[in-house]
């Protein structure tokens, strides 16, 4: 799915100067399949765009199109299938149910997608360090260790692109990297692309294309 922003202005950046190179306010194509790092300084509109290209915000100007259609004409029935069929996310806030635990945190996205097992899923949280998690509420977690969560319920869906907002902000190294492996590993093989906001130094992770903020 080719994503195309034509001219978008977030209301709230309206009177910031943005460079010639900057998405906002310029035509710009997210190519299908492309791993594409997104860079900008604090403030700059990462979560904006997230939110925004999700079509969870409208104020703004110009047109962000799926394939060519205005995501201002989606219903609500084409979102709830383009959500949990075409685009994944991971909110910079992440958006888990704090009261509820790992387990119930994944198997609620899970019933909606019928991705992976239960057997599958504690695997996954295994590969990232956390599988003793499994029955502990996610408010009690450590925000690291909520956004390994996050990237794993994320993925437990199929997707053309995944949309992530700083989401190895908590992590070190280590973890960033085994993180990254597996989001690489399961977007290479759903033949998907991604968008990874970062606030410039993640750089070492490979990547298509870098856009600017
Ligand atoms: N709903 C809103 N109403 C008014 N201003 C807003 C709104 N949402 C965002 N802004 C403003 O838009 C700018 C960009 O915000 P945004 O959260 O997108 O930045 P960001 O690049 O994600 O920042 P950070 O890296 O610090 O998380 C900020 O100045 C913010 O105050």
């Amino acid at each position: 799915m080719k994503i195309t922003l034509k001219q978008v202005m977030p209301s709230p950046l309206s009177s910031i100067k943005h460079g010639t190179d900057s998405i906002w306010g310029n035509d710009v194509v997210l190519e299908p399949g492309k791993k594409i790092m997104l860079n900008a300084a604090s403030g700059k509109g990462k979560s904006t765009f997230t939110y925004t290209v999700l079509g969870l915000r409208n104020d703004y100007a110009g047109v962000i199109a799926y394939d060519g259609k205005d995501v201002k004409t989606f219903t609500p029935d084409e979102w709830t299938e383009l959500r949990k069929k075409k685009i994944a996310v991971v909110f910079q806030d992440l958006q888990l149910f704090p009261s509820l635990t790992v387990k119930e945190n994944l198997l609620m996205k899970n019933a909606l997608t019928n991705c992976f097992s239960e057997t599958e899923l504690i695997g996954q949280l295994d590969r990232l360090g956390i599988a003793d998690k499994w029955e502990q509420k996610c408010g009690i977690l450590s925000m690291g260790q909520q956004q390994r969560v996050a990237i794993i319920r994320a993925l437990a869906q199929p997707y053309e692109w995944l949309i992530m907002d700083e989401p190895f902000s908590h992590l070190d190294e280590v973890n960033t990297q085994l993180c990254m492996q597996m989001i690489h590993q399961r977007t290479t093989e759903l033949q998907a692309g991604f968008v990874l906001t970062s606030l410039g130094d993640d750089h070492q992770f490979s990547f298509d294309y870098m856009l600017n903020l």
